[in-house]
């Protein structure tokens, strides 16, 4: 029985994290978990799971469910309440679906606590990188990766050399513009940018998917999770979102993996790993119903978030964490229709050519940046 830790459980990943355990109960066994805003879900979840620990979002939604929750589950609030739940003493794997750069230090707290850490929050990687995996090394610390895209590629590797990797190739879906021109891009709505092609997921990461933010992140995160040169990975346009990704290797082979577009499956594989349990909830995949599948080069013209990420991957430092503040705070003001479309990459832009980036940071310096970054942002949009 394998005791989990949830970190956002009422979104998109931590739902279907708790479809999981639901779907495992002799595997799988809740102690912790935390969430945000959304007291219906939270607490439905809360009498279901019957977590030991819960952790919410600030004191007042803490004053709101105190009396609602059973008597043997210990309530928190804030960041410090996050971190709490994060590094649990009961629990041994933290899956961290919370969304955006607050994510950062409770999967430093899971890692310090030496938990396994089961990660879908990109964030905390294209902020910190280097620290969080000098960290995870020194405490001996097991990073597993949830995203689709990582997840496939950690199969792909499974049981070989480092040195025979080439390169990895991260597919890509295009997101809900990929068949509209930058010109029809001026007007698109946020309805429209919410309806992803394929995949079913929180607002702001199917934002970054029609972007192509999100694949930017995950070349960063790719950098990190499996110490390869930026070089070292391509992005492939795949329409169908059938080969999460692939791994091509010296001698020439390419191995790939594929799956439906269910996330429930590169979850329940990082709570099981390294072995797999049969899940039956997830539909097979069936490869006579697509009869063919598209692949095509990135315009990196028409996806310019994308070469932002490569570039501000490349350089390093703080800069990758002032393209995702900035882009986090551009993606918020546009989900608020605040902004347009095209004026998430203007801001990022700005943000990247304002910023002089510092080397080898200290999480000090990264948080400095990210902070400045967002006040700078959302300067420009007031
Ligand atoms: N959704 C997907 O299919 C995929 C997601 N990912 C990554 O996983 C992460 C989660 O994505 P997703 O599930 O879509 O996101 P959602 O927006 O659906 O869920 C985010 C979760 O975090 C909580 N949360 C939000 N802000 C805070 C905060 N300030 N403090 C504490 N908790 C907070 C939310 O609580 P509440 O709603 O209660 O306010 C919610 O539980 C992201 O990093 C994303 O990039 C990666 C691959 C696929
Ligand atoms: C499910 C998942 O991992 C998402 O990150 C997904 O990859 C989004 O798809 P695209 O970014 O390829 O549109
Ligand atoms: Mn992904």
């Amino acid at each position: 029985m394998k005791k989990i830790i949830l970190l956002g459980a009422t979104g998109s990943i931590g739902q279907q994290t708790l479809d999981v355990i639901r779907a495992n109960p002799d595997s799988f066994r809740l102690v912790a978990m935390s969430f945000g805003e959304n007291i219906e879900l939270g607490l439905k979840a809360v009498h279901e799971f019957k977590p030991e620990l819960v952790a919410v979002k600030n004191r007042e939604i803490y004053d709101q469910i105190r009396l609602n929750i059973p008597s043997n589950c210990q309530l928190t609030y804030g960041h410090d309440g996050l971190c709490e739940t994060a590094a649990y003493h009961k629990g041994e794997i933290v899956v961290n679906a919370v969304i955006g750069s607050v994510g950062l230090i409770p999967t430093l707290k899971a890692i310090e606590a030496k938990k396994t850490v089961a990660l879908a929050n990109k964030e905390t990687l294209v902020t910190a990188g280097q620290i969080v995996t000098d960290y995870a090394r020194k405490h001996n610390v097991q990073i597993l990766p949830v995203d689709s895209e990582h997840s496939a590629i950690f199969q792909c590797l499974n049981g070989e050399k480092k040195e025979s990797v080439e390169r990895l190739i991260l597919t890509a879906s295009g997101g809900s513009f990929r068949d509209k021109s930058r010109n029809e891009l001026k007007h698109v709505t946020v309805k429209e940018a919410l309806n992803h092609p394929n995949w079913s997921m929180g607002a702001k990461i199917t934002i970054d998917s029609a972007t192509m933010m999100n694949k930017g992140l995950e070349v960063i995160e790719a950098h990190w999770l499996f110490s390869v040169s930026y070089d070292q990975i391509d992005v492939l346009l795949h329409k169908e979102s059938v080969i999460h990704s692939m791994v091509e290797f010296h001698d020439g082979s390419i191995i790939a993996q594929l799956g439906t577009p269910d996330m429930k499956i590169p979850i329940q594989y990082a709570l099981t790993y390294p072995n797999r349990i049969p899940s039956y909830e997830s539909e097979r995949l069936d490869l006579t119903k697509y009869g063919q599948l598209h692949f095509e080069k990135i315009d990196f013209d028409r996806y310019r978030c994308l070469k932002f990420a490569f570039d501000s991957g490349k350089i390093g430092g703080t800069m990758p964490a002032v393209l995702n503040a900035a882009n986090e705070v551009a993606v918020n003001a546009f989900l608020e229709d605040k902004i347009p479309f095209l004026k998430i990459e203007e801001l990022v832009e700005r943000a990247l050519e304002e910023h002089a980036p510092l080397f080898n940071p200290t999480l000090e310096d990264i948080q400095e940046a990210d902070g400045r970054t967002r006040q700078f942002v959302q300067s420009l949009i007031n």
